[in-house]
């Protein structure tokens, strides 16, 4: 039987980071074996290719070609083995990342993407994805509080503005999957409102 694969998504800052690991540990009670991994990354080739995403300057195309070589690998070499193997699969971003960055961020052709994850993921699609949706304003407070940015953490509010429109139609796209959660409310608030998603499906 295939296992689960879970997704975390939002800008940078919205708190998805932080929740992942309070997830695990909810569902390892139920007894689910489960890997945790991340986007771009994963795997030795995909976290190299995070390393240039992250610090080199590059266009909208190069980064949608890296994040797609990148998630190639990764969902080859980790999740459809581990979905294979019945593991639950906690991936801190998936391709919604890519809509909202590359698309809604960088404006590029939504169909190229589409194109992109059809050859990359061969039809696999995440169980359940859980988007922070917040305030561009409140997530780069809290980034400039926690760390310094990196590359696309310095661009503008309305960078982050229109990835927050992607993310938006992205979960109008797939209701039953993508499951908005308010992170403009406190740790203990976002951490209320997963375990009432995951208990509602009886995960
Ligand atoms: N609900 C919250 N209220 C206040 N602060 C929060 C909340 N959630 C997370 N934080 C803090 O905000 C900072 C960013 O959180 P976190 O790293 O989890 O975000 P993220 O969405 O994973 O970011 P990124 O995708 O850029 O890595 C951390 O310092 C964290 O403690
Ligand atoms: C998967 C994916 C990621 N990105 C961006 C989003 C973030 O700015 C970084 C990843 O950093 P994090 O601290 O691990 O969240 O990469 C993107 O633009 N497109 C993608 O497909």
């Amino acid at each position: 039987m295939s296992g689960r694969f879970i997704t975390f998504e939002g800008i940078d800052g919205a708190g998805k980071s932080t929740h992942v690991e309070s997830v695990a540990q909810h569902l390892r009670q139920r007894g689910a074996e489960l890997i945790q991994t991340r986007e771009p990354g994963g795997t030795p080739l995909a976290e190299s290719l995070r390393g240039l995403f992250l610090h080199q300057d590059m266009d909208g195309l190069t980064e949608a070609l890296l994040v797609f070589a990148a998630r190639r690998d990764h969902v080859q070499r980790v999740i459809a083995p581990a979905l294979a193997q019945g593991r639950t699969v906690l991936c801190d971003r998936f391709t919604d990342a890519s809509f909202a960055y590359q698309g809604g961020g960088r404006g590029m052709d939504l169909q190229v993407l589409a194109t992109l994850a059809q050859w990359v993921q061969q039809g696999r699609e995440p169980d359940l994805t859980f988007w922070f949706d917040v305030e561009p304003a409140v997530a780069a407070a809290r980034r400039a509080q926690a760390r310094d940015a990196d590359r696309l953490e310095q661009l503008d509010l309305d960078f982050f503005e229109r990835v927050r429109a992607g993310y938006q139609r992205r979960a109008e796209s797939a209701p039953g999957r993508i499951v908005r959660i308010d992170a403009g409310d406190t740790i203990e608030g976002v951490a209320a409102q997963i375990r009432a998603e995951l208990e509602r499906r009886g995960w």
